[in-house]
């Protein structure tokens, strides 16, 4: 599995998720994205139509500042290969419960899951102990996005928004 990360040196290097990926052998640093690129604002959804790209050419997350992530600094990594995640909630103490803005670890950890490589995924929720709080809150998303198509995945996502209070 060849997962990237685009490391733009903005966080504390200590709690950067994508760098604990790279330092424990899971992830490579690349200068230029690769494959499948983490996009939170991407209109296309992660799911199994991608799985052939990611297994060819990898999956690439940009490990930025949440601070400094605005829609221009999105769009400089926008391309016909950018991806969103669907509704997901983070787990780490940053943002905890806040949906869509999930760490780097998080991004990668929820797409393999959807592309159905579970053993991987769940390795890399086990390099902090949030991550099993991750896990657990997002265990019927995860499980109802895994394996499933763009559309299908699309439906799944409208109705649990439906039953979310807005906040
Ligand atoms: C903004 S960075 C923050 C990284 C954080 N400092 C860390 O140490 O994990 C998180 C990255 O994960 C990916 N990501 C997070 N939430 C996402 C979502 N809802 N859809 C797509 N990608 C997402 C994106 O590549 C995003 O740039």
């Amino acid at each position: 599995m060849k997962i990237f990360v685009i490391e733009l040196y903005e966080d504390d290097p200590e709690k950067s998720t994508g760098r604990k990926m790279v330092r424990f052998g899971f992830a490579k640093y690349t200068e230029k994205p690769r494959g499948i690129v983490l996009n939170p604002l991407s209109e296309e959804v992660i799911s199994i139509d991608d799985v052939e790209i990611v297994n060819k050419y990898g999956l690439s997350v940009i490990d930025s500042s949440w601070n400094k992530s605005d829609a221009k600094f999105y769009a400089r990594f926008m391309s016909r290969f950018s991806r969103r995640l669907p509704l997901l909630f983070a787990g780490n103490p940053i943002n905890y419960a806040k949906p869509y803005k999930l760490s780097s670890l998080e991004a990668v950890s929820a797409s393999l899951y959807i592309l159905n490589f579970i053993d991987i995924s769940l390795k890399l929720l086990s390099l902090y102990k949030w991550g099993k709080t991750f896990y657990d809150l997002n265990k019927e998303l995860l499980e109802s996005y895994r394996g499933k198509r763009k559309d299908e995945i699309i439906e799944i996502e409208k109705s649990f928004l439906k039953e979310e209070p807005q906040q």
